[in-house]
């Protein structure tokens, strides 16, 4: 696997998932890059990046991390028999802030994004929407596969943006939505983290998809002119 481009100091940790089995082949030798998502995790500074991260990966809550370090994680999960090769990278700061140059780096080197807000933190939230924007500047919009997660839950009585205000963004984005808490640690964290994956998943097996429909035309293209070569 390709490292994640940009500067910082970055710790790699491998983890093997619940449903991981590693050595196992994949079915589809022809879709091998189609078991890779890599995966880049984004939102405001101080919004939960890597107590998520952490959260999914070791089912523990730390309370507090070095803003300072990004870091990248390797973990495996199976989706449909397929073992899935994740690379975690849990960037420091805000994407599009900063240095360019690195955040670009990071976007086309990510396969998908998490990006996420914290549910305390209005100016978090409104950031979303331009994360958006940055990726669909970078990629083409349709080659963006993301999922939204708002964090600290938790804090109900800090709360200020609501359940309804987040759908009805990843209405608007076109991308699945979760909420949750790093620090209670239910569930929805693996569920975001996993229909992201998927999502990669399903993007990278259709445009496998279509690059083999069309080379498979080229092919019948050429033939086709060899044969009116022939005849005429
Ligand atoms: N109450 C509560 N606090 C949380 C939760 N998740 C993270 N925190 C706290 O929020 C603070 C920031 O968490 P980090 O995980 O460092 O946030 P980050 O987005 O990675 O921050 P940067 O690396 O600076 O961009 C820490 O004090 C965490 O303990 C949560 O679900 N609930």
């Amino acid at each position: 696997m390709n490292s994640p481009p940009g500067k910082g100091k970055r710790e790699e940790e491998q983890h093997s998932g619940e449903g991981g089995s590693k050595g196992k082949m994949n079915r589809r030798g022809s879709d091998c890059k189609a078991t890779e998502a890599k995966i880049v995790v984004s939102g405001k500074m101080g919004v939960g990046k890597s107590a998520l991260v952490v959260r999914y990966l070791t089912k523990r809550f730390i309370w507090e991390y070095d803003p300072t370090l990004e870091s990248t994680y390797r973990h495996q999960i199976t989706i449909e028999d397929d073992v899935m090769n994740m690379e975690i990278l849990d960037t420091a700061g805000q994407l599009g802030e900063d240095s360019t140059n690195q955040w670009e780096g990071h976007v086309r080197w990510g396969d998908g994004f998490l990006l996420v807000y914290s549910v305390d933190d209005r100016e978090s939230f409104e950031n979303i929407a331009q994360l958006k924007n940055f990726l669909d500047d970078i990629k083409k919009p349709r080659n963006v596969s993301m999922v939204m997660m708002a964090n600290k839950t938790d804090l109900e009585r800090e709360r200020v943006v609501s359940t309804d205000e987040g759908e009805k963004l990843a209405q608007t984005l076109a991308c699945a939505y979760y909420e949750g808490s790093a620090l209670l640690g239910d569930g929805v964290i693996g569920e975001a983290f996993e229909e992201l994956c998927r999502e990669v998943r399903r993007r990278k097996m259709m445009e496998g998809k279509q690059r083999r429909r069309s080379s498979s035309q080229q092919v019948k293209q050429a033939f086709n002119r060899v044969l009116t070569k022939i005849y005429s």
